[in-house]
């Protein structure tokens, strides 16, 4: 029943002159405040007095009403003790429209029934699992698509939103999500929406909150349900859902399904669950008070708690903007499944059930309970840790709680006591092994140097400069991810890292492409999250260790300007790097890179590999290499390049969530390689490509310049492999072929170079095919590969990398005049007369020079940028002369007088004057 919300007390007329009477109106002007609103029921039809004034609203348990034309006549329409009801939720949500449902998932439905089939949802990937579960049979029987993004970023619903191929008609979000507790911003990602898709409806699950907590719909979201079973009723005593919203269309589609499926609330459970809101307030207040208790008493125990009340928590500040309280439900990890499930099994005053929002305190492990019904996959891609477990508070006395889940955690042997003589008993948790492996990322070291990290040290090497090239993939990118061969090779822009010494315990990065800089005082970073010097030449960091997620999260509080994504990102992985080291030297880092940020180029993966090298020669956990005999000779030691490979994979991570490591191998070693990761038990594999003796071949990179996400494009390939295995896993076998094939193609002795070349065409074209169907294309990319197509050109192009825009790699015939050094390393990108329009027959020789001027400028006037590069160049690089031997030189060549590394050139140089610097410098030794 539609209720309009308004002030309980209008503003009496009042003589100014009277000062009492004036007070007392403007007293009785305020609208009541949020508890007292609770408390206070009115009639929906103020004009109706009940004939015994009744002061609870009946209950009026019947089917139907007699006589004709009266304001109900039958109960699966409308019912007074509904309307009661529903008038009294859309005045405390401050709504315009409510409707009471049988279930929180019977509200969910009748709001999916708003779609037609061929929609398309977008949701998050950590949603409740029954939502979830309604949303596969949306897909089977309703033909309505859902596409689960990461929702704590508003950007990953832009490439679904901006994309006209998806028919993005709602998108479906809970803030906190259940059970991890991560924070959407509804109001950014409203907003974001609205921009590219104003007719899209915007839905919140605000059950975890409730109308005290959040009210989504004045965030700009446009249909809020709530499970009504949980805080509005708060004693798990009946089951309900309600629905608010403003639109008037939105609100006649709601009461038409309710109407025609008869799931309206029956009149017994209205009247129950009018009863329950009327001390919403005051429970919530009672349970959350509850819950910041409970969750710093496990936080100061050292468990991973999930609860935004903790400021440890990473989204703290916008649901501090978007919700008025952390709510009563939190989640934690113990590291072991098994003690988990002893935790549960031995609390007593804890009930162990799904659901929550009762005024009894609730315990349970998602996995085994409201999370099971989603695949045990889904939920491990999802980052849904099978050992958590979820808290949903009470409002017991908060000692009792605390004491019993401390019985518990002992009795569960995930504390232990250490000292019993005062008044309460010191605790400490017990880490289990696979806690500490899981938490820290690295094994620990036990003859690590943490002498040095008790206070600031100094660099072992004052200055010096790193540098890492950006790759290419030129087969098998994103099936890489998924245990397919994929073959890449270095390119020659590069990243460069100068990394200097300082005196003041402070550390400063500077990342000038970003424009972002920031210091710290070394000793305010979050130490004792740590195992510093766990990382060293025996042992590694854990390369196959996903990144601690709450010391993620206890960085991500360390950045002053949350805004800049990219540089947030990058600064994070710096962090985590630089505290898994033994020393704490005070220095600053300056990185500069001669790479399209987000392009595909792999610019992340030269960035950490640059900063890994940089972290570890000059905190002396690697010997500085001994000056390379030539420029041509290899002098890193390859366990050396190791452990940069490994310490910059734990920088991708961090980056990129779940990297294949494809990009910081060939950043590490160059050259160009056949990779396949390890998967499930299966070895990975890391092929030097040995070109064949004659002419190497040359490739065109193009950037689109169309911004997208490596890691929301990664998630994406990896949602559709779980939820679509039929179609995407004979794809990834394609693509397994097309690798094959191109690996035999570039080093066949026997091959003709003609044949080669439209063989490696060919291969171009069907893999690019393949990444369209495993959804990864993009119109931009499509527009260089017509333009490259085009007479009298004719070349075959594909995406490289991520896709979705970024950038685009195409094969170049041969020249007239053969390259000099036909190396791997001179797989030059430029670019071929052939045949008409068949992309398959090349000649043996001459896509002139003046060929591939042209093509770069029909691309460039298409707004596009090229790149002449060349593959298969060296790997990271060290500097190893003293520094002030090292020049930069100016745009037009000249040496210059200033020395690098100078900072303040090593700022403003661009990338291009870096690279001529570099090339000219003696000293580098690379690997
Ligand atoms: N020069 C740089 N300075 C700072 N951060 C960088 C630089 N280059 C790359 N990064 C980091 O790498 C991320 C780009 O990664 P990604 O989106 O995968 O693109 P790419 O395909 O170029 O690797 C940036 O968001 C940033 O965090
Ligand atoms: C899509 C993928 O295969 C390559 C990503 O490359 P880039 O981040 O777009 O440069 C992911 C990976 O291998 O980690």
């Amino acid at each position: 029943m539609a209720s309009t919300a308004g002030s309980s007390t209008p503003l009496d007329s009042a003589s100014s002159s009277d000062p009492t009477s004036l007070t007392s109106s403007l007293l009785r002007a305020r609208p009541y405040r949020f508890a007292t609103q609770c408390a206070t029921v009115e009639n929906p039809d103020p004009a109706h007095k009940d004939q015994y004034g009744a002061s609870s609203v009946p209950i009026y348990q019947t089917a139907t009403f007699k006589g004709m034309g009266g304001q109900y006549d039958y109960t699966r329409s409308g019912n007074p003790t509904r309307s009661h009801l529903e008038h009294h939720i859309a005045k405390i949500s401050n709504a315009r429209h409510a409707y009471a449902v049988t279930s929180g998932m019977g509200a969910l439905d009748v709001i999916f029934r708003l779609l037609k089939p061929g929609d398309e949802i977008i949701a998050g990937n950590d949603l409740y699992g029954g939502s979830n579960r309604l949303i596969g049979y949306l897909r089977d029987h309703g033909g309505i698509t859902t596409h689960h993004v990461d929702t704590t970023d508003p950007r990953s619903f832009v490439p679904y939103l901006d994309d006209p191929a998806h028919n993005v008609a709602m998108v479906l979000l809970e803030s906190p999500t259940n059970p991890l507790l991560q924070i959407a911003d509804l109001e950014e990602i409203a907003r974001v929406v609205k921009r590219y898709r104003k007719d899209a409806i915007v839905v919140v699950d605000n059950t975890m909150m409730s109308p005290y907590l959040c009210r989504p719909l004045e965030l700009g979201c446009d249909i809020v349900y709530d499970s009504g079973t949980k805080y509005l009723s708060g004693h798990h005593d009946l089951m309900a859902g309600v629905i608010t919203c403003d639109r008037d269309d939105l609100a006649k589609g709601i009461y038409f399904t309710i109407n025609s499926i008869g799931n309206g609330l029956s009149p017994f459970d209205s009247f129950l669950l009018l009863r329950g809101v009327k001390t919403l307030a005051l429970r919530i207040d009672k349970q959350q008070a509850n819950a910041v208790r409970i969750a710093q008493y496990l936080a100061h125990l050292g468990f991973k708690v999930n609860y935004p009340g903790l400021p440890s928590h990473r989204g703290k500040a916008i649901h501090d903007r978007i919700a008025k309280g952390p709510g009563a439900v939190l989640s934690f990890e113990t590291g072991d499944i098994a003690t988990s499930e002893r935790i549960v099994g031995s609390t007593r005053l804890w009930g162990i059930s799904v659901s929550f929002g009762c005024i009894n305190s609730l315990i349970s492990m998602p996995c085994l309970m409201s999370h099971a019904s989603i695949d045990p996959a889904v939920r491990a891609a999802r980052n849904l840790p099978e050992d958590l477990i979820r808290l949903c508070v009470g409002i017991e006395d908060a000692q009792d709680l605390v004491d019993d889940l401390e019985a518990a955690l002992l009795e569960a042997g995930a504390v232990r006591v250490v000292d019993e003589a005062g008044e309460r008993a010191v605790l400490e948790r017990v880490r289990p092994a696979a806690a500490a492996e899981k938490e820290q990322g690295f094994v620990e070291l036990p003859n690590a140097r943490v002498e040095a990290s008790g206070g600031a040290g100094q660099a072992q090497v004052p200055k010096l400069v790193t540098s890492a090239p950006g790759k290419v993939i030129l087969f098998g990118e994103h099936a890489v991810v998924h245990g397919v061969t994929a073959i890449a090779g270095a390119i020659d822009l590069r990243c460069y890292c100068l990394a200097e010494s300082r005196s003041d315990g402070q550390l400063s990065l500077v990342l000038p492409d970003l424009g972002y800089a920031q210091t710290w005082d070394i000793a305010s970073l979050p130490w004792d999250r740590v195992v510093p010097g766990s990382v060293s030449l025996k042992t590694g960091p854990k390369a196959d260790s996903p990144p601690d997620q709450e010391l993620l999260t206890l960085l991500a509080n360390q950045f002053v300007n949350q805004d800049q994504l990219k540089a947030v990102q990058a600064a994070q992985a710096f962090l985590y790097l630089y505290l898994h080291l033994p020393a704490r030297p005070a220095q600053t880092y300056t990185v500069r890179s001669g790479l399209p940020i987000s392009a595909g180029l792999g610019s992340s993966a030269a960035y950490s590999v640059a900063v890994s090298s940089a972290l570890l020669y000059s905190h002396g956990v690697l010997p500085l290499p001994s000056p390379a005999p030539s420029p041509s000779t290899a002098a890193i030691d390859a366990p050396h390049a190791a452990l940069v490979n490994s310490f910059a994979f734990l920088a991708e991570k961090v980056i990129h969530g779940t990297p294949s490591g494809i990009d910081n191998t060939v950043a590490t070693l160059g050259g160009a390689v056949a990779f396949r990761r390890a998967v499930k038990g299966r070895e990975g594999r890391v092929e030097v490509i040995q070109p064949r003796e004659g002419r190497a071949v040359r490739f065109l990179l193009t950037d689109t310049k169309v911004a997208r996400d490596t890691k929301t494009l990664v998630a994406g390939v990896a949602k559709r492999k779980l939820e679509e295995p039929d179609t995407i896993n004979p794809l990834l076998d394609s693509i397994q072929r097309i690798s094959d094939a191109a690996h035999a193609a570039l080093t066949s002795p026997t091959l003709a170079r003609g044949e080669q070349l439209a063989e490696l065409a060919r291969l171009v074209e069907l893999n690019h095919a393949h990444l369209v169907s495993l959804g990864v294309g993009h119109a931009a990319l499509e527009a260089v590969r017509s333009k490259t197509r085009e007479q009298p050109w004719g070349l075959a192009t594909k995406l490289t990398g991520a896709g979705g825009g970024g950038c685009a790699v195409t094969i170049v015939p041969d020249g007239a005049s053969p390259d000099p050094s036909p190396t791997f390393g001179a797989l030059e990108t430029l670019a071929s007369e052939s045949d008409a329009n068949s992309l398959e027959v090349f000649d043996d020789a001459d896509f002139s020079d003046e060929l591939l001027v042209s093509l770069r400028e029909a691309l460039s006037a298409s707004g596009f940028d090229t790149y002449s590069t060349s593959v298969g160049g060296r790997g990271f690089g060290v500097l190893v002369p003293p520094a002030s031997a090292v020049e930069v030189r100016s745009a037009e060549g000249g040496a210059e007088a200033s020395a690098v590394p100078e900072k303040k050139r090593f700022d403003e140089a661009t990338g291009e004057e870096l690279g001529r610097w570099a090339e000219g410098v003696e000293g580098w030794v690379r690997a």
